[in-house]
């Protein structure tokens, strides 16, 4: 029997480009991360509290991933109790984090092809993890949970009531990414979050809260991301439409896989590349990249009552001096006296009194934490669910 208080819970992280997990109990064990899986081979590195890596390779990119999970925690941490999903998708269907049911499993999965980087993949680990861990509880955490808190302003889109009746809101997406900015810095004032990865957006967030996100009802809208369009006038959208002779899904492929830096570049999607690069295709990919990031960032600036932060996250985003540098020149018109300080644009910008920071985040955390509330029935909700971010 376990024991409610300290199960033992596996967080499974699914991007589109990356799975991460970690299990705790509740102490950290292991943390995992695989990096760049739509490479047909890949690795998988293992970290435990204590230090030392261990790398598994991955022959098969994605179809090895949880299998070479799977093996490498049993000789390292307990069986889970509980195994918790991020889940990518903008529908009533979930709303906070909730224990998973067949009903509702077969419900996400019709809605699949709405998040096709996203859904189909964790829905499939969601199966495969059930295979590995047959005793294990599931909890299924929507990415977009904390944008639940957005204000009325943000979160309706300017379309007719019947229109909007059908669920077209502003779901906002790496929710669980900016709840671990402002869990893990709680003196953040009001700020921006600029999650760059293989998925991009920007949120405003004050008081722990959203003011503002970008992507509203799927992760292809909001700024370009490496493979997506990012919002688009709708008459793109339906001249698309026109040109394929209506084909949805064909449209769905090109605003989703081939849009965005890969659209403009000639397919390449990793940002050092086009940085290496010295042709006009990267040079073009990156300008726009960078130009939309900031202007994004400086329209969810008026979302704000002050901007104290700045805060870049994602694989991009905290990797990249460089991709930092190139939005927060951008922003340095907004800052008066913010140019001729000495030193690179981002310590401009924080010259001018705007805080830079690079940050890390631990959505596995994030999911840990709201599993463990969630099973024991902590602040739940009309439908069980409980709400994903905590009003402070
Ligand atoms: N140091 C770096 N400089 C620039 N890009 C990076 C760096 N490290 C990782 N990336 C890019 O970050 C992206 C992955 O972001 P990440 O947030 O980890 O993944 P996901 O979007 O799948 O959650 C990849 O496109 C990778 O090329
Ligand atoms: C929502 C989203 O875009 O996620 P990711 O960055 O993992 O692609
Ligand atoms: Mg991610």
């Amino acid at each position: 029997m376990v024991e409610p208080a300290r199960p033992v819970v596996l967080a499974l992280n699914v991007g589109s480009s990356s799975l991460r997990a970690a299990l705790r109990v509740p102490e950290l064990r292991v943390r995992a991360h695989a990096a760049e899986l739509s490479r047909a081979a890949g690795e998988l590195a293992l970290d435990g509290p204590g230090g030392g890596r261990e790398r598994i390779a991955l022959p098969d990119g994605w179809d090895s991933a949880l299998p070479a999970l799977a093996g490498a925690l049993a000789s390292r941490a307990p069986q889970p109790d509980v195994v918790v999903h991020r889940i990518v998708l903008g529908s009533d269907l979930l709303v906070g984090p909730r224990p998973a049911d067949g009903a509702l499993l077969a419900r996400l999965r019709a809605e699949s092809h709405r998040a096709p980087l996203h859904l189909p993949r964790q829905l499939d680990v969601v199966d495969r993890a059930r295979r590995c861990w047959p005793g294990a509880r599931i909890v299924l955490c929507p990415d977009s949970g904390f944008h639940r808190q957005l204000p009325d302003e943000a979160e309706v889109l300017p379309l007719p009531p019947d229109a909007r009746a059908s669920g077209l809101r502003r779901w906002g997406f790496h929710g669980l990414a900016v709840q671990s900015v402002v869990d893990r810095l709680p003196d953040l004032g009001p700020a921006v979050v600029v999650h760059l990865g293989s998925g991009c957006s920007v949120t405003a967030v004050a008081d722990g809260r959203p003011r503002h996100t970008t992507m509203a009802i799927s992760p292809a809208g909001g700024v370009p991301s490496l493979t997506r369009s990012g919002d688009l006038d709708p008459e793109v959208v339906l001249q698309l439409l026109e040109a394929t002779g209506g084909d949805v899904d064909a449209v769905r492929r090109t605003l989703n896989q081939r849009s965005g830096v890969a659209g403009l570049s000639g397919g390449r999607t990793d940002v050092r590349e086009l940085l290496r690069a010295a042709d006009a295709s990267a040079d073009l990919a990156l300008r726009v990249f960078v130009r939309d990031v900031a202007m994004a960032v400086a329209a969810a600036v008026t979302a704000l009552d002050r901007w104290d932060a700045v805060v870049f996250t994602g694989g991009i985003g905290a990797g990249s001096a460089v991709v930092r540098d190139l939005v927060c020149a951008r922003l340095l018109s907004l800052r008066q006296g913010a140019a001729g300080h000495p030193g690179p644009p981002a310590a401009q910008l924080a010259a001018s009194g705007v805080r830079v920071v690079v940050e890390h985040v631990d959505e596995e955390a994030v999911m840990d934490r709201l599993a463990r509330a969630v099973l024991r029935g902590d602040a739940a909700g009309p439908d069980g669910a409980a709400p994903v971010a905590r009003p402070r």
